[in-house]
């Protein structure tokens, strides 16, 4: 009878458990510290040494309201350690994997879930637990579960055990979901989802819902594919909008008093590393042509484009050249409160406009290498386009602006200038009325 390493916290002999958290990333970081503080020695592994150095140094390179504090204190504690170095993995009782799951064009690209799988396979004893936090298609748990058994001769079930739980924390909210939302974990064999089940309730307070591996991915999935659609219903409402003279935001907001209607909110586009990749993830082995979940993906990805049409239509009724354009771009975050400017629907507008206009400029207070400061990037530029939500842009004061300004053109992408401001050229997505 084996005996099985695993507990929760301290193993048999009353040993410390030992925590593996492979890719430091959004989710990474958080994740080892959320189990150092729940009591655990936790070992990160990143393959960026930059990143474990910082980490080391109780530095975060990421941006997330109180993660500063609290890695400070898990590693002045000892409690979280990070390294680029394989060895010192061995003896975890767990391994957390939470590497980037990317697009190569639409086809997902496993080959950092795959390494890490071969690290895992370098040092894991029997009995351990594997868990893949990464977003991953429909299958992939099983297909890892059996490189790792050709890799060690191993068997799931019985020598390791793997399964799924994927993260449904929202950036900027990360700390407080991690331990409230509730979680879908599944495993490989019966056996699997029990440890991970006992392994996460040592933290996690929201419900935990125990199902196999790839109906626990397929819920992941779906859950951003339903998200996804969504929006993409909301864009297709502010093009109608546009058409029939109606500010779709005050439509949106009444419609959704309706108990059983909750429409989210147009824009200038998806961003992150999820939106815009899970859908394609859930097709990836997909047999069948699957038209809305597709179409949806076509009308977000192309939403920068009808915000650079709202751009160009403001320049002309302004009577300004576009070639002599300034334009001042607020916001390059794929979202309000981030630094995080994966897949940014705001990149793709600065794409779209640079060979049209004189001068591109962008501010974002978040994100490095911008403009140092927004009158140093409004002062005579004929048009600012808001980009990302965020809070810092919600409550601008625009006349002040306006009087920095060439020309006074405002264009809203994100929904956040309920009030045209006096003297601008006005247009925003969903802004049928103005
Ligand atoms: N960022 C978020 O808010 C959420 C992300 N997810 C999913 O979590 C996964 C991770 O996402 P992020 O943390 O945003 O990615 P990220 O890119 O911020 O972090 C991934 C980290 O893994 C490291 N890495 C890559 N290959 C490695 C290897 N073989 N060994 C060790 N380290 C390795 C990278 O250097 C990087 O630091 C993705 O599958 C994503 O879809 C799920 C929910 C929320
Ligand atoms: C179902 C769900 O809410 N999934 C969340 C989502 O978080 P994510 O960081 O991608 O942010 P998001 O709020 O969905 O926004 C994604 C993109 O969509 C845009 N967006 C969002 C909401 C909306 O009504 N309209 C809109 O245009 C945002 O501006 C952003 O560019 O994806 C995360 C993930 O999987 O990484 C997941 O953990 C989060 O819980």
């Amino acid at each position: 009878m084996r005996i099985l390493k695993f507990c929760v916290l301290f193993d048999k002999l009353g040993v410390r458990m030992k925590i593996a958290v492979i890719g430091l990333g959004y989710i990474g970081l958080p994740t080892a510290i959320m189990f150092a503080e729940a009591g655990y020695e936790v070992i990160g592994f990143d393959v960026k040494k930059d990143v474990v150095d910082r980490i080391n140094s109780g530095k975060a390179h990421i941006v997330e309201p109180g993660i500063e504090e609290k890695l400070n204190k898990v590693v002045k504690e000892e409690r979280l350690k990070a390294t680029t170095k394989v060895e010192k993995l061995r003896g975890a009782n767990a391994f957390i994997i939470c590497v980037q799951t990317p697009l190569e064009g639409n086809k997902p690209n496993l080959i950092y879930l795959e390494n890490a799988i071969r690290s895992v396979a370098e040092v894991i004893d029997r009995g351990a637990l594997v868990i893949i936090e990464s977003t991953v298609p429909p299958g992939t748990t099983i297909k890892m579960a059996k490189l790792l058994e050709s890799l060690t001769g191993f068997r799931e079930g019985v020598d390791f055990y793997m399964a799924h739980a994927p993260e449904r924390v929202m950036p900027g909210r990360i700390f407080y979901e991690l331990v409230y939302n509730s979680r879908v974990i599944g495993g490989v064999s019966e056996k699997a989802t029990e440890l991970a089940v006992k392994l996460y309730k040592s933290f996690v307070k929201g419900e935990i819902y125990a199902t196999d591996a790839t109906t626990a991915e397929m819920i992941k999935l779906m859950e951003n594919t339903y998200r996804d659609v969504n929006i993409a219903l909301a864009n297709e409402f502010a093009l109608l909008a546009h058409q029939y003279g109606v500010n779709i935001f005050e439509a949106i907001r009444i419609a959704n008093t309706h108990p059983r209607v909750n429409i989210h909110f147009p824009g200038i586009g998806v961003g992150g590393h999820c939106l815009p990749k899970d859908p394609y993830l859930l097709l990836s082995n997909a047999k069948k042509e699957f038209g809305l979940i597709r179409l949806a993906r076509k009308i977000n990805e192309s939403m920068p484009k009808f915000v650079a049409t709202l751009l160009f239509e403001a320049l002309e009724e302004g009577g300004v050249e576009e070639r002599e354009a300034v334009v001042t771009v607020l916001g390059l975050a794929y979202k309000g409160g981030t630094d995080d400017i994966r897949n940014s629907p705001a990149l793709t507008f600065v794409k779209l406009i640079r060979d049209r206009v004189l001068e591109v400029r962008t501010y974002d207070p978040y994100v490095g290498g911008t403009h140092k400061s927004l009158e140093d990037a409004i002062v005579e530029a004929d048009a600012v386009v808001i980009a990302t939500d965020h809070p810092e842009f919600k409550e601008l004061n625009w006349e002040e602006i306006g009087r920095l300004m060439r020309h006074k053109i405002l264009i809203d992408g994100r929904g956040i200038v309920s009030n045209p401001p006096k003297g601008f050229i006005f247009k925003g997505v969903g802004r049928g009325d103005v």
